[in-house]
């Protein structure tokens, strides 16, 4: 690269992606997110992307084949391994709820902020003195600032539409101070959903959206069904973390795999990281097997009738009433959603589970 261009890039603004989801369990394609937008970014010449966090749901969010966040926060690791910018941040797990993505965005951009604003060394540390493991290396190379960005697939942007889901104000305030990249997913149209919301429209300077011309419909839910039927998963997830599923028996794995031989020393790591995370334990709904077909744990059931609310109480409509956990919304609404044909993606994914 000539020292123009190399010059040129320095110049460029940074940016760092986020993805919030479940990962329950993470497929490549959570990965590959990362890629395209990198990509994207890079060939467009407009901006240099400094970092990729990925960021899992806690688990009162209590979607159903969410596995605990101890696991899914493992797997996440694992799967993360093979690449030199992509890292878990396990911050969201470790709250004492549930949080609204707009939130873990605002910490998340504010802990960088801080620590690009402190003097070099001393940094926003983490209560036992360490930096958090998803800050990216490089942030200090420069001084001006880092725009973190929501990351996410088309169907996650089509569900801003799902009534009670999310609030209004945090969708303007993700588009407006953020910023969103979607990836395109088969069965969405996020230009028409652009087109169709005010917000959005308005925003659309800030939503990045890119094609992915290389699309693989792989998702967690498909993923965890043939696990739980016996079927092979193999080339679909990473092999770390399938050798993981199968140690921890997760998302009702079949005897199959059970039985398949266990390499121990390539999940070495995640006991380094459980063993670091014992208060996340406490957190825990407990030890999950869980699929499409499992009901909610024991814990669960008994916080059934507690109103958990994702954005509700500031709807114009009244405060909703979900069974468990905000997640849970997902599901039933997409249920209904199915029925009205509002997202095609969606439906699929209903349809996949009613196979
Ligand atoms: N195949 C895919 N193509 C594009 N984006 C994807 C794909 N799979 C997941 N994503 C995106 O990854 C993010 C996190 O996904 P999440 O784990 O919550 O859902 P999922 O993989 O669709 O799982 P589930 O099947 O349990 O709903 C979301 O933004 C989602 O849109
Ligand atoms: N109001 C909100 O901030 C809101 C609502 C629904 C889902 N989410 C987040 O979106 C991500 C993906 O959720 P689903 O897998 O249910 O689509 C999760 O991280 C979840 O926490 C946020």
């Amino acid at each position: 690269m000539s020292a123009f261009m190399e010059e040129t890039k320095c110049l460029l603004p940074r940016i760092a992606f986020i993805a919030c989801g479940c990962f329950s369990p993470p497929t490549p394609m959570h990965l590959r997110m990362f890629e395209i937008a990198r990509d994207h970014f890079e060939m467009q010449g407009t901006h240099k992307v400094v970092g990729g966090i990925i960021s899992p749901t806690h688990d009162s969010y209590a979607k159903k084949g969410l596995a605990s966040s101890l696991d899914r926060c493992a797997m996440v690791k694992l799967a993360v391994q093979s690449s030199n910018w992509i890292r878990l941040s396990d911050w969201e797990v470790h709250q004492n709820q549930w949080m609204r993505t707009q939130s873990v965005l605002q910490y998340h951009q504010n802990f960088m902020n801080n620590y690009l604003n402190s003097a070099a060394g001393a940094g926003d540390a983490e209560p036992n003195g360490s930096l958090p493991g998803w800050l990216p290396f490089s942030l200090r190379e420069r001084k001006d600032p880092v725009h973190l960005k929501l990351l996410c697939g088309a169907d996650l942007l089509e569900s801003f539409a799902v009534p009670g889901l999310w609030a209004e104000a945090d969708i303007e305030d993700i588009v407006a101070n953020h910023g969103l990249v979607v990836i395109t997913r088969c069965g969405s149209n996020p230009e028409k959903f652009i087109f169709e919301s005010d917000i959005l429209t308005k925003y659309k300077r800030n939503i990045t959206l890119i094609t992915n011309w290389v699309p693989n419909e792989v998702s967690s839910t498909l993923v965890r069904r043939l696990l739980s039927r016996g079927q092979s998963v193999k080339y679909l997830i990473d092999d770390l973390v399938l050798e993981y599923i199968k140690r921890q028996r997760l998302f009702n794995v079949k005897s199959k795999y059970i039985t398949d031989a266990v390499r121990p020393n390539h999940l070495i790591f995640n006991h380094a990281y459980t063993d670091n995370n014992k208060n996340a334990a406490n957190s825990l709904i407990g030890e999950q097997n869980m699929d499409e077909s499992d009901s909610p744990s024991p814990q669960l059931l008994q916080q059934a009738t507690s109103r958990v609310f994702c954005c509700g109480d500031t709807s114009p409509r009244g405060p909703k009433l979900l069974r468990v956990g905000p997640g849970q919304a997902v599901q039933v609404i997409t249920m209904q959603s199915d029925e009205k044909a509002e997202s095609q993606a969606k439906k699929q994914k209903i349809a996949q589970v009613q196979l």
